[in-house]
């Protein structure tokens, strides 16, 4: 149960009214989702999602919810944030920082199969085309920085293969971060958590709409290609190995790439940026297991996934 404060009737009928909006006719919690308390809102006007921050402060916001009204004005399948007279995206209620969003119909798919991720890829790219005139900038906060402070934490819960295999990683990447060849590679605005959770489809089975994607609160200035990797990396893995399914992947980079090709440096440092990008979370779930937050209130996810993901990409590399 994800709900930390409570809104009341009241209170979201009068951020409801600020917003140029009728009163509510139904206020549901919403239970999945681990940061933030959100809702579902209805009015007369439509569907909703009422986000309650519980972290992120309200300096911090403006970043997402404009990149978020910025895709969503290029066409993308992303919910808009609702703004109130003066433009503004982030609001107050309960004293904390507060976003209304489109609701997007559907729900999420625990097991896709190659229709669904060729939907994502073509989505991705868009999304990578779409932010060249994204004028916000901020660094990805799971970058290199956050990568080797994380790293040297985790050193210290690992033992053996794990251990060796962290360190031998952190100083791959290290080079690689360092590599002019890296940094020459195209990149923008990114949402960098891109899993199966922060998706949804809607429709009759095996005919099935990508309605959008959610949930930017990790987006950052990153490569597009890591961006492409931690999407392969969730959306194309078999989940019992780690390996990469080569059939899903393909049909992902190929939907991919029919919307933006990838130039040929991207392609060869692509299994390199799968390795990053498999580091980044199996350091943030090792984190979460070993020191959880007092509002993490779900069971943490299992590190030992991404370790797998992490080590079959380096035994196993995947060449578009
Ligand atoms: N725009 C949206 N449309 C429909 N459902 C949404 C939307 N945003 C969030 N949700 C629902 O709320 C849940 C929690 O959202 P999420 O952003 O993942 O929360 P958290 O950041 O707290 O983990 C999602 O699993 C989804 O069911
Ligand atoms: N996708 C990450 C977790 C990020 O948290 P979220 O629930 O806010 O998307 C993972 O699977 O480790």
């Amino acid at each position: 149960m994800a709900v930390y404060t409570q809104v009341s009737p009241d209170q979201a009928d009068a951020l409801l009214a600020r917003l140029g909006l009728g009163p509510q006719q139904a206020l549901v919690p919403v239970a999945s989702g681990i940061e933030n308390t959100n809702y579902f809102v209805s009015t007369a006007e439509g569907e909703w999602v009422l986000t309650v921050f519980e972290r992120l402060a309200a300096e911090q916001l403006p970043y997402y919810l404009r990149l978020m009204a910025h895709l969503a004005a290029h066409g993308l399948p992303v919910p808009a944030p609702r703004p109130d007279a003066s433009g503004g995206l982030v609001h107050t209620l309960a004293g904390k920082p507060a976003a209304l969003v489109e609701r997007l119909p559907g729900a999420p798919v625990d097991a896709p199969d190659i229709h669904h991720v060729a939907l994502l890829g073509s989505v991705l790219a868009r999304m990578h085309l779409a932010v060249a005139d994204f004028a916000m900038h901020q660094p990805n906060l799971r970058g290199p920085a956050w990568r080797a402070e994380a790293g040297q934490h985790a050193q210290a819960w690992l033992q053996g293969a794990p251990a060796e295999l962290l360190r031998a990683e952190l100083a791959f990447q290290q080079t690689l971060a360092d590599a002019p060849a890296l940094a020459a590679l195209p990149q923008g605005a990114v949402h960098a958590d891109l899993f199966r959770d922060n998706a949804l489809f809607d429709g009759a089975p095996g005919q099935e709409q990508l309605s959008g994607v959610f949930d930017f609160y990790f987006a950052g200035h990153d490569h597009f290609i890591y961006d492409l990797a931690v999407v392969l990396n969730d959306w194309c893995i078999d989940l019992d190995s780690g390996a990469l399914d080569d059939a899903r992947a393909q049909a992902l980079l190929q939907a991919y790439q029919a919307v933006r090709p990838l130039q040929g440096a991207e392609q060869r440092l692509l299994p390199a940026l799968r390795r990053a990008a498999a580091l980044r979370f199996w350091l943030s779930r090792l984190d979460d297991w070993h020191r959880p937050r007092d509002a993490q209130l779900l069971t943490p996810k299992d590190p030992a996934h991404f370790e797998r993901v992490l080590r079959h990409a380096v035994d196993q590399p995947w060449h578009p």
